[in-house]
């Protein structure tokens, strides 16, 4: 578990992280969302003790970072996949890892396999692409077999393959039980993988919950009606006090009412129907609406300045 208490960061008269106060579990995969600049890699950095807070303390499993008796058989993170010597071997960087983290050579054969480098472990890192960078970046993450880990950005330039590969690996090592930090902008990736949510902007905490409960607090949920008589249907609908929208290709957008009672309202009234479709808000729709404000530069972006 990873728990921060009023978390701040300050630089000079920057305030990377402000207050910030957010808990992530155990057994599920937690999301960590926010427009540019909002401090999303300067906690990832604290959580690491790579940084040190102003003010307020994050814990990893009830210990700031430095306290960790062998900090990389606690915690394991991928921050810059870019960070290997490239004229090393996979398995020359990870038991090079390894072996200055006290931690036996076979867990290196193990970790390769885990993340299906053990072929190309010869090879320079150099050669590497993208994706098998970011799956060295893992193995190094996991040498340790942490309880606890940090993903920054892992998905970002990957093709779909190698986006579903992590995604999967992600749920996997939640599954086991532990504890996955992600933070990415792609919030469509982010809706199929993350269960929970952290979202801040501007340094502040803006939501924390489950990845359900963020789209639907902020978005609102619609039907998408389509019928030969959506006239008649329509002003129904309007009389029993539901909002209607009339779209361009002449099917109907209805707020405020269940595709049930849309359903019920129809066949009473013997109208018959071609399309009865809930429609859900998205994670970049309720993502928008709620750190809208929190967008550090957008204005004088939009002002030209
Ligand atoms: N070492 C530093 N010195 C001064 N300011 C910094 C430093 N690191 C970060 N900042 C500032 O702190 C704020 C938060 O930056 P941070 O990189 O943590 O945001 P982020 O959410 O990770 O952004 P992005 O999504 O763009 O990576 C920004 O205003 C940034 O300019």
């Amino acid at each position: 578990m990873i728990e921060a208490v009023g978390l701040t960061k300050r630089y000079g008269k920057t305030v990377a992280v402000d207050n910030l106060s957010f808990a992530v579990e155990p057994g599920r995969v937690t999301g960590f969302l926010g427009p540019n600049g909002a401090g999303k890699s300067t906690t990832m950095r604290m959580i690491l003790g790579l940084d040190r807070p102003s003010a307020g303390k994050v814990l990893i499993g009830g210990k700031p970072y430095q306290q960790l008796d062998r900090p990389l058989r606690t915690v394991g993170a991928l921050l810059d996949a870019k960070w290997v010597h490239p004229n090393r071997s996979a398995r020359a960087h990870l038991q090079w890892l390894a072996k200055s983290n006290g931690l036996p050579d076979r867990r290196v054969d193990e970790v390769l396999d885990l993340v299906g480098l053990t072929k190309v472990a010869k090879r320079r890192a150099g050669s590497y692409s993208l994706g098998m960078s970011q799956r060295l970046g893992i193995a190094g993450a996991l040498l340790g077999d942490p309880k606890v880990l940090l993903f920054d950005e892992p998905v970002n330039g990957l093709d779909p393959e190698g986006i579903l590969w992590i995604r999967q690996f992600m749920q996997g090592l939640a599954a086991e039980g532990r504890t996955v930090l992600v933070s990415s902008h792609l919030l469509s990736e982010m809706a199929v993988t993350a269960q929970d949510l952290v979202v801040i902007g501007r340094g502040r905490l803006i939501s924390q919950s489950t990845t359900t409960e963020f789209i639907e607090r902020s978005t609102e949920n619609t039907v998408r009606v389509r019928s030969p008589h959506a006239d008649k249907l329509g002003a129904m609908l309007v009389d029993k006090g539901f909002t209607v929208h009339e779209d361009a290709d002449a099917s109907l957008t209805v707020s405020g009412a269940s595709s049930d009672q849309i359903g019920d309202i129809a066949a009473a009234a013997g109208v018959v129907l071609h399309e009865l479709s809930p429609q859900h808000g998205s994670l970049e729709q309720a993502f928008m609406q709620l750190t809208g404000d929190s967008v550090e530069y957008h204005a004088e972006i939009a002002q030209g300045k």
